[in-house]
């Protein structure tokens, strides 16, 4: 596959799969989100949402991944516990993850197209995804769709696809099919962030491979911050990111919450100024792990912008830990001045709602 589009010297070959493939599943998800209504879904053990569309993604991502790099690792998110005994459900992935192979056109030398794949194949392109994780060698991790409950109320979502290699995220692509292509009010939508460790990091259309260097501002005034944080109230402790949002100036009921890793590509381009994820745990809610496919590509971009990315106590996010970030606590985001203000006011809220003055 000629290389010549993408702005990195490093990794391009890897870079190139990573982007078809990623761009194939948007095509994928996308033409599943128009017609899919929400109560299509299957509920897996963890209680969470999962549709053909993840299942179909995550395949089809794999497939790419199985047959340029065979020896590496993937750690992706789905499997096919429920796939296996759900015929509908089976038949309905294998045609879409065909149909996927048709798509990617615009992007040089689109691997397999038009290739069809067997179901035993395409199920077992999403078993490969069952790695334990860990931090030597080469590992690839996977989140067909990141913002599931986004997916299902048609609006953020996120394709999400890393290679990680001896604990170090090397290379983030992250694709949101619904967020506008230049800014978040944009009525153009669709747009790609690839990051490489060392090099930098960039946006383009979904559509066409225009590269655009970003870059995070050190520092915003505070009056002009809006925080990124989750839709759900489940996944990260509003009320104490209110609080921290006071401490710092922030004006209220301004944060920008949407669901998925779109949070960091917004970041990541300069939009909202600080990303935050403070875990309910704070707020009498149950214990969770974040898992590394939620956030490899988001805080590579982070860093490869310009930005520091961490868990909320200052560490860094350790990708070693096999498939969760085991040895973290939530994740803080923000400019390169910012960052260490924000982390301060986190300090001195989560203090406040365990003393219970919150
Ligand atoms: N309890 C809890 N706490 C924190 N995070 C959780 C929790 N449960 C789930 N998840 C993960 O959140 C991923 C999407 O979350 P976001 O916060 O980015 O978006 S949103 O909450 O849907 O608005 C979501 O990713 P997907 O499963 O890919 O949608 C989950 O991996
Ligand atoms: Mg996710
Ligand atoms: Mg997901
Ligand atoms: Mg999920």
């Amino acid at each position: 596959m000629s290389s010549h589009k993408l702005p990195i010297s490093s990794m391009t070959g890897e870079a190139e799969v990573a982007v078809l493939a990623v761009i194939r599943a948007c095509q994928l998800t996308k033409s599943v989100q128009n017609t899919l209504t929400v109560d299509e879904k299957v509920t897996k053990p963890d209680k969470s949402p999962v549709t053909v569309g993840d299942l179909a993604a995550q395949s089809l991502i794999s497939l790419h991944l199985l047959d340029s790099f065979p020896e590496d690792k993937i750690v992706g998110e789905e499997d096919t516990t429920e796939l296996r005994q759900n015929n509908g459900l089976r038949a309905k992935v294998v045609d879409l993850v065909n149909e996927g192979f048709g798509k990617g056109r615009a992007e040089a030398g689109a691997w397999s197209e038009g290739k069809t794949f067997s179901e035993s194949e395409i199920l077992s392109a999403i078993d490969a995804g069952s790695d334990v994780g860990g931090g030597t060698g080469r590992l690839w991790t996977i989140d067909p769709i990141d913002g599931t409950l986004g997916f299902l109320r048609k609006e953020q979502y996120a394709v999400c696809l890393a290679l990680i290699v001896d604990g170090q995220v090397e290379l983030g692509v992250l694709a949101c099919p619904n967020l506008g292509t230049n800014s978040v009010d944009d009525e153009t939508k669709g747009v790609l962030f690839l990051a490489r460790k060392g090099e930098g990091s960039w946006s383009r259309p979904i559509e066409s491979p225009e590269y655009k260097q970003l870059s995070l501002p050190a520092s915003i005034p505070s009056s002009s911050i809006r925080f990124l944080e989750s839709v759900e109230s489940g996944h990260s402790a509003h009320g104490i990111q209110a609080r921290i949002g006071a401490l710092l100036g922030v004006p209220e009921n301004t944060s920008l919450r949407m669901d998925s890793q779109a949070k960091y590509g917004c970041l990541g381009r300069g939009e909202g100024g600080a990303y935050l994820r403070i875990p309910t745990k704070y707020m009498g809610g149950k214990a969770y792990e974040e898992k590394i496919w939620d956030h490899a590509s988001g805080s590579l971009l982070i860093s490869e912008s310009g930005g520091i990315c961490t868990d909320m106590h200052g560490e860094p996010l350790d990708f070693s830990q096999g498939r969760t970030l085991k040895s973290n606590d939530g994740v803080v985001a923000a400019g390169r001045d910012m960052h260490a203000k924000v982390l301060e006011a986190v300090k001195q809220a989560v203090a406040e709602a365990q003393t219970g003055k919150l």
